[in-house]
């Protein structure tokens, strides 16, 4: 991975719940300094397909990282890879301080006699990552008192001090402001220069405002992929959105229709 740009090879990924492919054949080129989006309707795939590729739930095809098929390796080693991920709802610590959640996160990377060393200060890599998240005034507040958009940007500074080079965020803005969903996304530009990632969206706002790449899945599968105007121009991405789905996904199908004819914005 020292050449280039890294990237997430997955080839063929699929996921068999008992003879349902909830993930069915996946192809997926996922690039460094890009914000890659995954959207589709309810069901389609999304979440197992992170689940796979973070070790929750086994699949089979290939997803490459550097020199690892992330498919073969337990989820604490692919952490250790550097695919991190978060997920819809917030698994921070709610009783112990925005620092120490930063901190214990860093310990992945720490080997076990390390951890029970008494600590001076707080490493470096801690307080950048309280910078990047702006939750540098609150650092010796409990998480549990956060606001719900403050505890997103936390787990996103506990992949940054796991140093994740590649992370998969799932639903990072639901229920956020749209002043928070504005600073997520800035965030994310901001930390996505040198890594690589991707995120599960629902808010086309969104998506329209942030996404490098959109790869619409349904029914387990890739349906197409690009820009988000070349994705919105798809006959096949109205069809899916404009079917019974639509409402779900906080699409409005005409505002579809009229983008893909040249009307919107
Ligand atoms: N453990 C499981 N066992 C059986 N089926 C499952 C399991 N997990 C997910 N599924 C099914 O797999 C399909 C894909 O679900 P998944 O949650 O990945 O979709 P999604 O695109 O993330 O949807 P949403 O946008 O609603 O979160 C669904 O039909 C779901 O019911």
């Amino acid at each position: 991975m020292s050449r280039g740009r890294d990237y997430l090879e997955v080839r063929g990924l699929t996921v068999d719940f008992d003879g349902f492919k909830a993930v069915d054949g996946v192809d997926l080129t996922l690039l460094q300094g890009r914000l890659h989006f995954l959207i589709g309707p309810n069901g389609a795939g999304k979440t197992t397909l992170v689940d796979a590729l973070t070790g929750l739930v086994p699949g089979t095809g290939l997803a490459r990282y550097g020199a690892h098929d992330l498919l073969g390796l337990k989820p604490h080693r692919i952490v250790r890879a550097g695919v991190g991920r978060t997920f819809q709802t917030a698994t921070v610590f709610e009783e112990l301080s925005v620092l120490q959640n930063l901190d214990i996160a860093g310990g992945v990377h720490r080997r076990a006699w390390q951890l029970a060393l008494p600590r001076r200060g707080v490493p470096a890599y801690v307080d950048d990552a309280l910078d990047a998240i702006g939750l540098g005034d609150l650092r010796d507040r409990p998480a549990g008192v956060l606001a719900h958009g403050q505890k997103q940007w936390l787990e996103i500074g506990m992949l940054l001090v796991q140093d994740a080079r590649v992370m998969l965020l799932d639903e990072p803005v639901a229920g956020m402001s749209a002043e928070e969903r504005e600073a997520t996304g800035e965030l994310l530009q901001r930390i996505g220069r040198e890594r690589t990632i991707v995120v599960i969206e629902h808010d086309m706002e969104f998506v329209r405002r942030f996404a490098d790449t959109v790869t619409v899945m349904h029914a387990g599968r890739v349906l197409t992929e690009g820009t988000v105007a070349e994705v919105q121009a798809d006959e096949r991405v109205q069809e899916v959105y404009l079917g019974r789905t639509t409402d779900a996904v906080g699409v409005d199908p005409e505002a579809v229709a009229a983008e893909a004819a040249g009307e919107g914005a």
